[in-house]
C-alpha cells in the first residue's frame, strides 16, 4: 500500500489545535486510563463537556445552551463571551487547514430556468450584519462553490436542490441564506417566546411553531447540525432546537415549551412531536431542508417522513423546500420532484456522486479470514490518527470492538442498538480524540463532520443491496473534508463483486490508482476521459418548448412564475433583492439547454 503523503500530513495534524490525538507517550496514565500499543496513546476516562453533553454536560446533547434572546435587545443581542468560546471554540483554532493548493477551479452545473449569479465573497452576498459576524467566527473566510451558488439562490426565495462532495460545506449552503433571511423577519414572522430570564417550566410553556424544519437521518447529524445553528443563530432571536430518537422525550418536550425558530430532528422523533400540536405546529414554517435528501426520499423512510412534510398545520405553498446531499441517483431525484416548485434550481459540483481527489483510496484484495490481522497492521501503519473503520453489521461492529480493545487500542464504537447516552459519549470521546478509533456500522457515516480524520477503513464493504457505491462515497468522505487531505482503505473480499465494476469506474474518475485484480471490471479502453455513469442531468431540452412550460417530471424545466407571489412577499428580506438582481428572469432560459451559454457550466473559483 503506498500512501505518498500519508504520515507527513497526519503528523502535522497530530499537531493541529482540537484534532490532537498525540499525548505524552512516557506520561503515567491517570487511574482508568489504558496502556498505548503500537504508537497509539492511552485512552483517559472522559471528562464531560459542555458541547456535546448538554448544559451541565451531563444531560443529552439537545439540552446544550443556545443563545438566550431578550425582547429589549433590539436587533441585535449583546455578545455573550463565555458561550460565543463554547460555540466557535478559541480563536487561534477556527478555520485553520484549509488547503488551498488543490482548489483551483471548480466547476459547478446549475439547472433551472433561471440563472443565478453567483457571489465570490461572503461580503457580496448580502447578508444580515449579525450573520456576517457569525460567519467570520465561524472562520470561513471564503464561500465553498456549492455555497457560493445556494447562498444567493435562497436569499432569492428559490427552492434548491444542492450537490456537492462530502465535506464540502453543504450544511452552512442553506443554514447561511436561510438563517440570514429570517434575521431580518423574525420579529414578524416568530412566535412570542416566554422571556428565558424569568421562564418557568409547566407556567409559561409555549407550543413551539417553527420557521425552519431540517430533517436528517440520524441522530448524530441531527445534533451536529444543531451546533451549526448554534453558532449561526448567536445573538439573533432565532431559537434553535433539535429532536431525535433515544432521548428523554421529556427533556425535549421542556426545550421545545421555550419556544423554537429553528427545529432539527429525525424524522420519527419529527412525527411524534408533529402529531400533538399542542407541542409543536408547523402552521409558521417557511422552510424545509431535507439534508441527506436521496437518503431520506427511500421507501424506509416514508412511513415517517410523509406525516412530517405533510403536516402540522403547514401554509400550503408557502413553505421553501431545499434538498442536499452528496449523492443523488435517479430515482431520488424523480421523487424530489413532488416536493419541488417547478421553478427550483439545481447546482452540482462535480458528478452527483463524484467524490473528491483529496481521499487517496487505497483498494486491498484479501480473504475473509486474514481481515483482522490486515486492520491491525493498518492501524500500526498509521499510528495515533483519527480513524473510522466501517462494518456492514451491529454484531461485526461489537466484535471488533472487543478485539481491538482487548490489544490495547482506544477504540469506541457506535451502532444502532446502543443507548443514545452510549452513542453520544463514544461521539464525545472521538472528537474530543480521547478515543480516535472509531467503528461504526455505515448507517452512522452520514453527514458526520470531525475535523482531522486521517484514516477511513471499510472493514466491510457496503454490499450493492445495502447502500453500495453511495454508501461507500459516504463512509470515505468522513475524510478529505473541505480541503483536507486523508485516506480511506477498503478490504475487497470474494463477497464485494458485485460493487466491482462502479468502484473500479469512481477510482479512474477521481484519478486513483486502479490495481490489477479491479482492471477486468473495466471495459477495454476506459480512460479517465471516457468512464461512464448514470445520466446525471435529468433536464430535457425537448420539454422546453416555450416560456413558461412545464418539463414533466423532470428538474426545474418549470416555469418561474409558479411562486412570484411568494417572492414578492419574501423580498425586503436581507440580500432578497440584490443577490439575484441580474439573473435573466426569463423562464425558459435553461442550464441545458441547447445554446451556447446554456451549455456552459459556471466556474466557482474558491
Ligand atoms: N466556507 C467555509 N470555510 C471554511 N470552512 C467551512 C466553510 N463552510 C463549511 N465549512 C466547514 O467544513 C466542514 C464540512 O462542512 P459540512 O459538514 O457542511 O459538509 P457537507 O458538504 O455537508 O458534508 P457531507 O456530505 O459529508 O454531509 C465543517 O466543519 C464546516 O464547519
Amino acid at each position: 500500500m503506498s500512501n505518498s503523503f500519508a504520515l507527513n500530513e497526519m503528523n502535522q495534524a497530530l499537531e493541529a489545535p482540537e484534532g490532537h490525538v498525540k499525548q505524552n507517550g512516557n506520561s503515567a496514565p491517570a487511574e482508568g486510563a489504558r496502556m498505548s500499543t503500537n504508537g497509539w496513546n492511552a485512552q483517559q476516562p472522559e471528562e464531560p463537556t459542555t458541547q456535546d453533553g448538554g448544559a451541565d454536560g451531563r444531560g443529552f446533547a439537545s439540552s446544550a445552551r443556545v443563545y438566550d434572546w431578550d425582547d429589549e435587545y433590539g436587533d441585535v443581542g449583546p455578545q455573550n463571551p463565555e458561550l460565543e468560546l463554547d460555540l466557535f471554540g478559541k480563536p487561534e483554532n477556527r478555520g485553520v487547514g484549509l488547503d488551498f493548493s488543490k482548489i483551483k477551479e471548480i466547476e459547478v452545473v446549475q439547472e433551472g430556468p433561471e440563472r443565478i449569479e453567483f457571489i465570490k465573497k461572503f461580503s457580496d452576498a448580502g447578508l444580515h450584519p449579525v450573520m456576517a459576524k457569525n460567519v467570520e467566527l465561524a472562520g470561513y473566510t471564503y464561500p465553498t462553490p456549492i455555497q457560493q451558488f445556494t447562498i444567493p439562490a435562497i436569499l432569492h426565495g428559490k427552492d434548491v436542490v444542492g450537490i456537492a462532495q462530502t465535506g464540502s460545506g453543504k450544511t452552512g449552503a442553506y443554514l447561511i441564506p436561510i438563517l440570514s433571511k429570517l434575521m431580518g423577519k423574525a420579529k414578524k414572522w416568530a412566535a412570542k417566546r416566554p422571556n428565558p430570564r424569568t421562564f418557568q417550566p409547566g407556567l409559561d410553556d409555549v407550543k413551539a411553531e417553527p420557521l425552519v424544519l431540517i430533517v436528517v437521518p440520524t441522530r448524530e447529524l441531527a445534533v451536529q447540525i444543531f451546533n451549526e445553528a448554534r453558532k449561526f443563530c448567536y445573538r439573533t432571536m432565532l431559537r434553535p432546537g433539535v429532536v431525535y430518537g433515544g432521548a428523554h422525550t421529556r427533556e425535549q418536550m421542556d426545550s421545545l415549551a421555550r419556544g423554537c425558530d429553528v427545529l432539527i430532528g429525525t424524522p420519527g422523533r419529527l412525527k411524534d412531536f408533529v402529531l400533538r400540536p399542542h407541542i409543536l405546529t408547523l402552521r409558521r414554517l417557511k422552510y424545509i431542508v431535507i439534508d441527506e435528501a436521496d437518503e431520506m426520499l427511500g421507501d424506509d423512510w416514508r412511513d415517517e417522513l410523509e406525516p412530517v412534510l405533510a403536516g402540522g398545520e403547514q401554509d400550503e405553498g408557502n413553505v421553501k423546500f431545499c434538498l442536499f446531499s452528496a449523492t443523488f441517483p435517479k430515482a431520488a431525484r424523480e421523487l424530489a420532484t413532488e416536493y419541488l416548485a417547478a421553478s427550483h434550481v439545481r447546482f452540482r459540483v462535480g458528478r452527483a456522486g463524484s467524490t473528491t481527489e483529496n481521499i487517496q483510496q487505497n483498494i486491498i484484495e484479501i480473504d475473509r479470514s486474514g481481515k483482522r490481522d490486515a486492520l491491525i497492521s493498518l492501524l500500526q501503519e498509521m499510528p495515533g490518527v483519527r480513524t473510522i473503520i466501517f462494518c456492514n453489521s451491529r454484531q461485526e461492529v461489537d466484535n471488533l470492538d472487543d478485539f481491538l480493545w482487548n490489544s490495547g487500542l482506544p477504540v469506541v464504537s457506535i451502532h444502532r442498538d446502543r443507548t443514545q447516552k452510549d452513542r453520544e459519549a463514544a461521539m464525545r470521546s472521538f472528537r474530543s480524540g480521547n478515543g480516535p478509533i472509531l467503528i461504526a456500522t455505515g448507517v452512522c457515516a452520514r453527514g458526520i463532520d470531525v475535523r482531522n480524520v486521517m484514516h477511513v477503513i471499510n472493514y466491510d464493504l457496503p454490499s450493492v443491496e445495502h447502500g453500495g457505491i453511495e454508501e461507500y462515497i459516504h463512509r470515505i468522505g468522513r475524510t478529505g473534508r473541505i480541503g483536507h487531505r486523508g485516506v480511506a482503505t477498503s478490504f475487497f473480499t470474494d463477497r464485494d463483486d458485485g460493487l466491482g465494476s462502479i468502484l473500479a469506474r469512481t477510482l479512474l474518475e477521481t484519478n486513483q490508482e486502479v490495481p490489477k485484480f479491479l482492471e477486468i471490471y473495466l471495459p477495454e479502453g476506459m480512460t479517465r476521459d471516457t468512464v461512464k455513469f448514470e445520466t446525471e442531468s435529468d433536464f430535457d431540452p425537448n420539454d422546453l418548448g416555450g416560456a413558461g412550460e412545464v418539463g414533466e417530471g423532470g428538474w426545474g424545466g418549470g416555469n418561474a412564475d409558479d411562486n412570484a407571489g411568494q417572492e414578492s412577499q419574501d423580498a425586503g428580506g436581507w440580500g432578497g433583492d440584490q443577490s439575484a438582481g441580474d439573473a435573466p428572469a426569463t423562464a425558459g432560459t435553461s442550464w441545458g439547454a441547447e445554446d451556447d451559454a446554456a451549455l456552459a457550466p459556471a466556474v466557482a473559483a474558491w
